[in-house]
């Protein structure tokens, strides 16, 4: 994945996704749960505590011995790592000027003593950090993690820490009829026509749009053709019924959709190896539209194509996997 691309892979860290600080050696400024908040962090000049400067974030005290502090984060969906966001916005004056993270993969529900315990393994070396900066850093790496390890050398504060990847659940858990298309499920998103006002990652994102802002919008189309999206599934599966959800766009619905499967034997790109889920079919704006479907046959991609263009604030692909 080329350098800062994988900025748009979901935050496996991220609080909405059940990511959780579950342990920090020290947290005298500010606490660590701070790392993984939602939404950029904030800073307010005038406001003071009784220790000191108040920080959205995660802040360690000056250190007078020998060592260095971290935080543990236990990811909200297991998964691989593409890249790290060491994000020290607003730490000017006491940011850590070194960083490294390590990785552990563990079945269950371990304690901090456990995981304190544990045998990690490194995932980016030692690195210098800038202060009041969203440092990014690409990783190569196809190991799956449940845990990360932030250290900090020696001491300091850090806004976010944003893990981005590709979800891995325990396929053991994706039982009976479950959203294939889900990025908490392991789906993706692997083409798409355009992404002018908005990610097409958003529609398979946890929840229901709360406002445009959280769903797919391309640019308005001017050359006779069509917006389209495609998803690979969590893996092969056979899809019983589909919402397409057009919440939010009340005057940029897309016209109409379609939605096909593309077997794990078949071509993207290659229109008679498709499998008609949902044929072409007029849209309402601001609706979630709900269709059965029953093809029988397996599917291991999806593509939405929208007639001309338009938004989608969700796409839910309702399935059982084979
Ligand atoms: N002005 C500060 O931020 N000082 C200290 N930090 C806090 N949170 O007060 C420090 O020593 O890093």
């Amino acid at each position: 994945m080329p350098d800062q691309d994988f900025l748009q892979l979901p935050d496996l860290a991220c609080r909405d996704l059940g990511g959780s600080v579950v342990y920090a050696n020290d947290e005298f400024f500010a606490e660590r749960e701070n790392l993984v908040a939602p939404g950029p962090p904030v800073f307010d000049s005038s406001e003071f505590g009784h220790k000191g400067k108040v920080y959205d974030g995660w802040e360690t005290r000056r250190r007078r011995e020998e060592g260095h502090d971290f935080a543990i984060v236990r990811l909200g969906v297991p998964g691989v790592v593409h890249g790290l966001v060491i994000d020290t916005a607003w730490f000017k004056g006491n940011y850590p000027p070194f960083a490294s993270v390590d990785g552990l993969c563990v079945e269950g529900y371990p304690t901090p003593q456990e995981l304190l315990d544990a045998k990690w393994e490194p995932i980016l070396d030692r690195v210098p950090l800038e202060g009041d900066t969203a440092n990014t850093f690409a990783v190569d790496d196809d190991r799956r993690w449940t845990h990360l390890r932030l250290n900090i050398f020696p001491d300091g504060g850090v806004a976010r820490f944003r893990v981005h990847g590709k979800a891995k659940p325990d396929p053991a858990f994706l039982t009976g009829t479950v959203d294939l298309a889900a990025l908490e499920n392991g789906g993706d998103v692997v083409a798409c026509s355009d992404q002018f006002y908005g990610s097409p990652r958003n529609i398979i994102g946890l929840g229901r749009a709360r406002h445009m802002g959280e769903g797919w919008e391309n640019a308005r189309r001017r050359d006779g053709g069509n917006d389209y999206v495609v998803v690979e599934l969590a893996g092969e599966g056979l899809v019983e019924h589909v919402e397409i959800d057009t919440s939010y766009f009340i005057g940029n619905a897309p016209g109409a959709a379609r939605l096909v499967g593309i077997p794990a034997d078949g071509d993207l790109a290659d229109e008679s190896s498709w499998v008609e889920l949902v044929p072409r079919t007029r849209l309402l704006p601001d609706c979630r539209h709900r269709f059965r479907v029953d093809a029988g046959t397996p599917v291991r991609h999806v593509r939405l194509d929208v007639y001309p263009d338009g938004g989608i604030a969700r796409l839910r692909v309702h399935g059982r996997l084979t």
